[in-house]
């Protein structure tokens, strides 16, 4: 489903502040992996996602989503195929449209020009019905403007948004860090939900090593750029917190504190 091979991307290159974001990077999905990517900072795990997305063009290397080569494609047309969230609440939503025009444009993400036929009375119905899966209420305040909402129903949104158009990749990158106990389940079981029913390969990461266990069927745990371990289901299965922490013996690590 989505394949990496050979991933590099290295900036300021040649300089004393050289770094290398991603290293030779190999990952391998299969259709409905839900991928959990832990790393100490540094690791490359935001440059991973940002690669994928198109965002960060890779000097050298492949990537494959659906058998299609998409490493020269740049991120808006991917964006026709992959979703994402981002840690902050007030990235994913446009706080001055309302939630149904949040949805219009979720919806319209990466579609040519001229598809919309505006915010109709059928669209109205299929957005409260996705909205009304989170419990919070939004499905009755479609024309209420985003910027009114809280930051944890905002990122609730953002989720649906995300999900809404069925991505054949969806990327999550740490989507809720920023969030209380309370709102960060909630957008946890929102997430587990879509990614079950949607069957949506996805790829989630964390620093949260108790959501590294408990979600998805995979680990990867990245280094320096690259995979240093990975955890299939049945290792999985039996692992614990400081197992998982007990392997964060890291070049990164070793790295930023040569540079403190
Ligand atoms: N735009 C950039 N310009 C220069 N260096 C960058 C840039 N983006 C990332 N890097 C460097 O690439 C390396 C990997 O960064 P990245 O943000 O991908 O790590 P991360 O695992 O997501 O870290 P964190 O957990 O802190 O978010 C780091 O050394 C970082 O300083």
């Amino acid at each position: 489903m989505l394949s990496v091979t050979g991933g590099t991307k290295i900036f300021y290159r040649g300089t004393l502040d050289e770094r290398r974001a991603l290293d030779g990077l190999d990952v391998s999905l299969k259709p409905g992996d839900f991928c959990i990517v832990i790393g100490s900072n540094g690791a490359g795990k935001s440059s991973f996602l940002n690669a994928v997305s198109g965002k960060l063009p890779l000097d050298s290397g492949r990537i494959s989503i659906d058998g299609q080569d998409v490493t020269r494609l740049n991120a808006h047309r991917r964006a026709q195929f992959i979703a994402r969230v981002f840690q902050d609440p007030m990235v994913g939503t446009a706080p001055t449209m309302t939630i149904g025009e949040n949805m219009l444009l979720a919806e319209l993400r990466g579609k040519p020009r001229g598809f919309s036929y505006g915010l109709t009375a059928a669209r109205r119905a299929k957005y409260s019905e996705q909205l009304a899966e989170l419990n919070l209420g939004l499905e009755k305040r479609l024309d209420m403007q985003v910027g009114l909402l809280s930051g944890g129903q905002r990122q609730s949104l953002s989720l649906v948004m995300a999900v809404s158009t069925r991505p054949k990749l969806l990327l999550l990158d740490e989507h809720t860090a920023a969030l209380d106990p309370r709102t960060a389940k909630l957008v946890m079981d929102t997430t587990v939900r879509a990614v079950e029913a949607l069957q949506l390969t996805t790829l989630m990461v964390t620093h949260n090593m108790e959501h590294a266990i408990k979600y998805g069927n995979r680990i990867i745990m990245m280094d320096a750029g690259k995979v240093l371990v990975e955890i299939g289901q049945e290792e999985k299965n039996g692992i614990t917190v400081a197992d998982l922490i007990e392997r964060f013996h890291t070049k990164s690590d070793a790295i930023a504190l040569q540079g403190a």
